[in-house]
């Protein structure tokens, strides 16, 4: 059996086919208003190979110049990240665990071959409420460990519908995205994979 570091806990198919599709539905209008950008990583400015937008009052963004931060603001158009769907706040109200309203959704696209190297959230000033993480489309396998990068590492796959919730202990592990099964859903017609984090940014 697998076992999970302490405060990781993953729900596999939370989100049911239909909901699943009404939360594609709702991306899509945030990425005719927010489109996709490719990030890049701080002073280097490698691109990541995962395109990124927002929705909520702050979005994560990272760029060469000034790296990982949050803003209220797309950093392309300049206009404000469009307001966070209510079916996104029903599921974090279901298994945050939180009061509080989560300010930021990060939604991420993988392409068959991008990757999420492994690494902390921790560009919050909230370090303690849930970071909430819903996977749409594509299988991936998904990596998470401890609080110090050198700990003992578990992999399992996220499928379509599947949310992982960083909580407690959990909220500094280590997790990152080894790779992505391609064609192993038929939820978003081109394939790939979405994945949307909510998290409390502010205290
Ligand atoms: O794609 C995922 O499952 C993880 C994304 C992630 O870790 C992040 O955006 O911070
Ligand atoms: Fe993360």
């Amino acid at each position: 059996m697998l076992v999970l570091p302490k405060g990781v806990r993953h729900i596999p198919g939370f989100l049911d086919r239909s909901r699943q599709e009404a939360l594609v539905e709702a991306v899509r209008h945030v990425v005719a208003e927010a489109p996709l950008y490719v990030p890049e990583m701080p002073k280097t400015g490698k691109p990541m190979s995962v395109r990124m937008t927002n929705c909520g009052a702050l979005g994560w963004v990272t760029d060469r110049e000034l790296g990982y931060r949050y803003q209220p603001e797309h950093p392309v158009s300049g206009r404000p990240w469009p307001p966070m769907p209510d079916i996104l706040i029903d599921i974090w109200r279901a298994v945050s665990g939180s009061d509080k309203t989560p300010e930021a959704c990060l939604i991420n696209f993988y392409s068959a071959e991008a990757r999420m190297g492994l690494h902390q959230d921790r560009d919050e000033r909230d370090l303690e409420t849930a970071v909430v993480s819903i996977s749409l489309g594509d299988s991936c396998l998904f990596r998470v460990g401890g609080r110090s990068r050198g700990a003992q590492t578990v992999s399992f796959r996220l499928e379509s519908g599947d949310v992982v919730v960083l909580g407690g202990e959990g909220r500094l592990a280590f997790h990152g995205v080894d790779r992505i099964y391609p064609n192993t859903s038929t939820l978003l017609k081109n394939g790939g994979r979405l994945n949307l984090t909510l998290r409390r940014v502010n205290l």
